[in-house]
């Protein structure tokens, strides 16, 4: 059982897409932490579902704190938060419990639970888990900023549309805060109407698009991460790959980095006010996985949503009688701009465990 992450900062989460309620147990938060009210609400509102880009079900995710908090206030101890589902419409799953939707969770959970696992809007696969983790994430960043460091994510992709990249050595709080604004997490707005036009094209075609998010963190002190199995990457890209539907996770240049030479792919060192950085940032801020001061670099491939309403061939995992999936219920066309946030959370999460 693994629904749980960390040791300094430790999340746990719970629930199930259409069950009563979701949630998280935080453990680690700074003692006297204010839990600014308005911050966390708008940093999990960057999740909620909206504009005709998204999934139809609608619902406030009020967060209810139930433990750990005063007034406000993180006492140090565990903080559960418990979010309601209020839209569930488990209808569109009763017919098909049995069918393996193509590209979703139905038939590995059937496996690894032995058939006992909550099926109904993908359980405790489902995307919404991504809610509590935000709200985690969201008092992460109430640590993290005490400390100076700032994060920030936006849509660098989406049906191959790309958005502006963020600049790799000059990226910092600005940009953020012009993110945290928009309803559509992009730098240059005009791309992100080319992107909802074409999550729209793909919605009218029964069908999903997919994309990458790119996140940098600004402030991270350099020399953070050990070798050789707690580098900064090996905890980041953990985190990352938990948010259902990441499927590629890359540093810097990441994959580029394989057809540059050394002498591009190597970062200049440069001494500025006697403090060492780097002229270039194609490491992305980690080098032998450890942070060098620079911003941290990263992005993450999130593929199509796997519901789609298209005829889709698959069978029923129980019976093994092939059939003609036409899934019903009310997904997202494309995850990526409910999931910038997300990464931001998972980033978040990762480097408060890191710097306890
Ligand atoms: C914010 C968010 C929203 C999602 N919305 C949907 C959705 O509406 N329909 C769907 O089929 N999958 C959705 N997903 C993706 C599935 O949960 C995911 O593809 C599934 O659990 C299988 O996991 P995998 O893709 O990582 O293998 C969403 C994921 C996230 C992070
Ligand atoms: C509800 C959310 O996303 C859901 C994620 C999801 C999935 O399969 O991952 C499927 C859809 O839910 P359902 O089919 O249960 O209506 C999405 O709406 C949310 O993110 O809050």
């Amino acid at each position: 059982m693994s629904s749980s992450f960390g040791s300094r900062f430790r999340v746990t989460l719970f629930g199930e897409s259409h069950g009563p309620a979701i949630g998280a147990v935080i453990e680690g938060v700074t003692p006297g932490l204010h839990l600014e009210e308005g911050y966390i609400r708008a940093y999990c509102a960057r999740r909620l579902a909206r504009g005709a880009y998204s999934t139809a079900r609608r619902e406030p995710d009020l967060p209810h704190i139930v433990s750990g908090a005063v007034d406000g206030v993180a006492c140090g101890t565990p903080l559960t938060v418990v979010i309601e589902n209020t839209s569930t419409r488990s209808g569109d799953y009763g017919p098909q419990s049995q069918i393996a939707r193509p590209g979703h969770a139905d038939y590995t959970g059937h496996l690894r639970y032995g058939g006992f696992n909550d099926v109904r809007g993908g359980g405790h696969f489902s995307g919404r888990l991504t809610a509590p983790l935000v709200y985690a994430g969201a008092v992460a960043s109430l640590m993290l900023r005490q400390r100076g460091i700032a994060i920030g994510a936006h849509a660098a992709e989406i049906a191959g549309v790309t958005d502006t990249p963020f600049d790799p050595v000059s990226v910092g709080p600005r940009e953020f805060d012009a993110l945290h604004s928009r309803d559509f997490p992009v730098l240059d707005p005009a791309v992100g109407e080319g992107m909802q036009a074409a999550i729209a094209a793909a919605r009218a075609d029964c069908d999903s698009v997919g994309g990458v998010v790119e996140c940098a963190v600004t402030g991270l002190p350099a020399g953070v991460g050990d070798p050789f199995f707690d580098t900064l990457e090996s905890r980041l890209a953990y985190l990352l790959f938990a948010i259902p539907a990441v499927k590629g996770v890359e540093f810097g240049a990441g994959f580029s980095a394989a057809r540059m030479r050394g002498s591009e792919s190597n970062d200049p060192f440069v001494s500025e006010g006697g403090k060492i950085r780097t002229s270039r940032n194609a490491a992305g801020g980690i080098q032998g996985g450890i942070s060098n001061g620079m911003p941290l670099l990263f992005r993450a491939a999130f593929k199509p949503t796997p519901s789609i309403a298209k005829p889709q061939q698959t069978v029923n995992f129980v019976t093994g009688e092939a059939l003609t999936a036409e899934i019903r219920g009310r997904h997202d066309p494309c995850i990526v701009p409910r999931a910038a946030v997300c990464v931001e959370a998972a980033a978040a999460i990762a480097l408060a465990d890191l710097l306890g």
